[in-house]
């Protein structure tokens, strides 16, 4: 989908990224993690040029992405940052329907877009649509950056820290809808974040980044199995690799067709990261297991968090 050949750039003489390659396929939601400063950002940027490299190719579906008009890529190309960027003066409406209205679509399906992606990101569209960036709450301007990026149904979403400065519980709930939009959509993603376990949660692909190089790539349980070097080490922090692999699997893989034990359940999608937090609080070890529907999944024991992925 989107390849990366030997890219080099610099502000004021100083590299910024150094004979950078990398290829995003087609599907995938890829994660650009790392330090402040490392590059993230600016190889982003190059993706939809915002930015120019001083050498190297970067190719959108086999073309060099200089043969693409500015309207093509922002068509093709959807993009979200964490200060969200949208226009004080214009309403939600008006923010989302940004490139849909510089293509020229028809009203009527510019109006029923909006609505469509307002209700996708949970804004009731008639309290919504008229409102102004000033008149919502951080998490909610972030939900309509979200869906202004999505507005044209761009093949790819580019996401700089989306999700950043948020408190924890809008940030996780924003985290699954991007997931969910992933799942269903099947879009191109790749995102921007210096949170290893944002990354994790979320990455099919890891890549971090340090000093404008890339340092490592891979699945995320490679990053927490097999740090390339001390720094990926740090990165992951070593003493919680524990407890991120049981993030990364769900209760539904370990659990045991039993009748349930008593105790308040947990949900099978959970992951295993959730199920320890709950036999270290109520210090029992076994827990009752229910789908997604409340219905009876099982039993999960405390030495199955142990055993092999199945
Ligand atoms: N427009 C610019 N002019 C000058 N230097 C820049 C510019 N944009 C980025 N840089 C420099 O390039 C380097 C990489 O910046 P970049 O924003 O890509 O990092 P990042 O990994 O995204 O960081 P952060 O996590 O803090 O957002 C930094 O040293 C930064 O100061």
């Amino acid at each position: 989908m989107i390849e990366i050949e030997n890219i080099s750039k610099s502000f004021d003489g100083r590299p910024a990224l150094s004979d950078v390659s990398l290829s995003i396929k087609a599907g995938e939601l890829a994660v650009l993690i790392g330090s402040s400063g490392s590059g993230k950002s600016t190889l982003l940027k190059l993706f939809n040029r915002l930015l120019e490299p001083d050498s190297g190719n970067i190719r959108l579906l086999g073309n060099d992405i200089t043969g693409y008009s500015p309207e093509q890529l922002r068509r093709r190309i959807g993009y979200a940052i964490q200060s969200v960027g949208l226009f004080p003066h214009w309403t939600v409406e008006q923010n989302i329907a940004a490139v849909p209205t510089l293509l020229k679509w028809p009203k009527a399906r510019i109006q029923q877009r909006v609505d469509e992606l307002l209700t996708l990101l949970h804004l009731a569209p008639e309290t919504f649509r008229g409102r102004y960036p000033h008149q919502l709450s951080g998490g909610q301007q972030q939900r309509v950056g979200v869906a202004r990026a999505l507005a044209a149904d761009p093949e790819v979403l580019l996401m700089d820290e989306p999700f950043g400065a948020l408190d924890p519980v809008t940030r996780s709930s924003l985290q699954q809808e991007l997931a969910s939009i992933h799942a269903s959509s099947g879009k191109t993603i790749v995102l921007v974040t210096h949170d290893i376990d944002e990354a994790l949660a979320l990455g099919e692909r890891i890549i971090l980044m340090d000093h404008g190089r890339i340092v490592q790539q891979g699945l995320p349980r490679d990053f927490l199995l097999a740090p390339a070097s001390e720094l990926v080490r740090d990165f992951v922090g070593q003493s919680d690799v524990g407890v991120r692999l049981l993030g990364l699997d769900k209760i539904a893989t370990r659990v045991r067709a039993e009748p349930l034990v008593p105790g308040e359940p947990v949900r099978s999608d959970a992951t295993l990261r959730e199920a320890l937090s709950a036999f270290i609080t109520r210090k029992v070890y076994s827990l009752p297991v229910v789908d997604q529907h409340g219905q009876p999944a099982g039993v999960l024991h405390f030495a199955d968090l142990l055993t092999e992925r199945t």
